[in-house]
């Protein structure tokens, strides 16, 4: 990509790409966000979402965990959020504070005009979603080759739920009625969702992404047999059509990471989903998944976020257990949490998790393993 310096630290990407790198890469999700001072500072009152809009902003709020753990991060995600997709989409979505995303139209049920309107809508990715390719050239530049960094999007089954939910769910009522009394429908929407997917995913590295991660954060609401029919499939058609169309822009491929929240029981299947690396949650032991992954991808986790409102020692013990798992970073591994990091969290431990990542995997704890 012209214009940009060249990367002076590519471990998460010589990692990703199942290369033997000298230590695991780190880096947290929701590395950017609440639990940060300076967060709420450069946010100030905008909105959350006219924060996303602003290229200035969000490149802003990408930076500052760069900024403040300096040399004992490997990697940089935009500041955005998965939803974006869903406005694109021609629905309304508000960050309601404290509460989260909230549509005040969710989708009512496949047989009203709503649904209609929505499959027959032609979605312009490249127009609607500009300010996020903005943010992301910007977000380079001001990056200077430090670190890469991640595009993401959500996943098609996690962003129905929500555009059918209105919101965070407990029961799922809502999407739970949709997937199993109108399957077809449903998937006549997923798969609309995975088409631009492919497009907002191809365009972010065209801007400059270069690693992109798929969030599939509601999968732990399926069981095997329903995320093997309602998101794998969906999941799979993003991995299959991504590196063509890169091709066919003139892109050079990127590593794909999918994470799965929750789909334990579906970690084989995701091993051979299509995606270099798979992310794990908390509830996944890691030496269990290096097994079932058997070197088929490179796996990113798995730290219960929880930890971080320990003290020291407890860090300390989840970090060596971790480590340990992942055969001492000896398997391909990017070192992250389970899931994002939470709000409360002193940014003084997520630091001393950096660091001690670093201690136990220093010297000889080279990941060997070529994938
Ligand atoms: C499910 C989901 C969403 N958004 C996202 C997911 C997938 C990851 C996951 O499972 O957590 C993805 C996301 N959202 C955000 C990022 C930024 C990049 C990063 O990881 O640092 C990323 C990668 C910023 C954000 N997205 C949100 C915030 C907090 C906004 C604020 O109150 O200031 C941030 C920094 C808001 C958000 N956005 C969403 C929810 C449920 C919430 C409310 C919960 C919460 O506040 O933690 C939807």
């Amino acid at each position: 990509m012209a214009g940009f310096d060249v990367l002076k630290n590519d471990l998460l990407l010589r990692t990703a790409r199942g290369e033997r790198v000298e230590r695991p890469p780190i880096w947290v999700m929701r590395q950017a966000g609440r639990y940060l001072p300076e967060y709420h500072q450069a946010k100030g009152n905008n909105d959350f979402f006219a924060c996303c809009r602003s290229p200035e902003i969000a490149s802003t709020l990408t930076l500052q965990p760069i900024d403040r753990y300096e040399g004992l991060i490997d990697a940089a995600i935009i500041f955005s959020d998965i939803l974006v997709i869903p406005q694109a989409m021609g629905m309304t979505v508000e960050m309601l504070d404290k509460k989260g995303p909230h549509f005040p139209n969710p989708l009512q049920s496949p047989t009203d005009g709503q649904y209609e309107q929505l499959m027959d809508r032609k979605v312009d990715v490249a127009q609607e979603l500009d300010y996020v390719y903005q943010a992301i050239t910007m977000t380079r530049h001001k990056l200077k080759g430090r670190v890469p960094l991640y595009g993401f999007c959500g996943a098609p089954w996690t962003l129905l739920c929500y555009m059918v939910e209105g919101g965070g769910s407990k029961l799922f009522v809502q999407v739970k009625t949709w997937i199993y009394k109108y399957p077809s429908q449903s998937k006549k929407l997923l798969q609309k969702i995975a088409e631009l997917c492919v497009e907002y995913l191809a365009l972010q590295v065209k801007a400059g992404a270069q690693i992109v991660q798929v969030f599939d954060s509601w999968a732990a609401e399926l069981s095997p047999a329903s995320f093997k029919e309602f998101a794998l499939p969906y999941l799979r058609h993003i991995s299959k059509h991504l590196p063509p169309r890169l091709k066919e822009l003139r892109l050079e491929s990127v590593p794909m990471v999918v994470f799965a929240k929750g789909a334990w029981y579906a970690l084989d299947d995701l091993c051979g989903s299509g995606y270099q690396v798979v992310g794990l949650d908390w509830l996944q032991d890691p030496a269990e998944a290096v097994r079932i992954a058997n070197g088929r991808v490179v796996l990113q986790g798995n730290a219960d976020p929880g930890v971080l409102y320990g003290d020291k020692e407890a860090i300390t013990a989840v970090v060596q257990d971790l480590v340990r798992g992942f055969a001492g970073g000896k398997q391909g591994w990017i070192a992250n949490l389970g899931h994002g990091v939470t709000p409360f969290v002193d940014p003084d431990n997520l630091k001393f998790f950096f660091e001690e990542i670093r201690r136990f995997t220093a010297g000889e704890n080279r990941p060997s393993t070529k994938v």
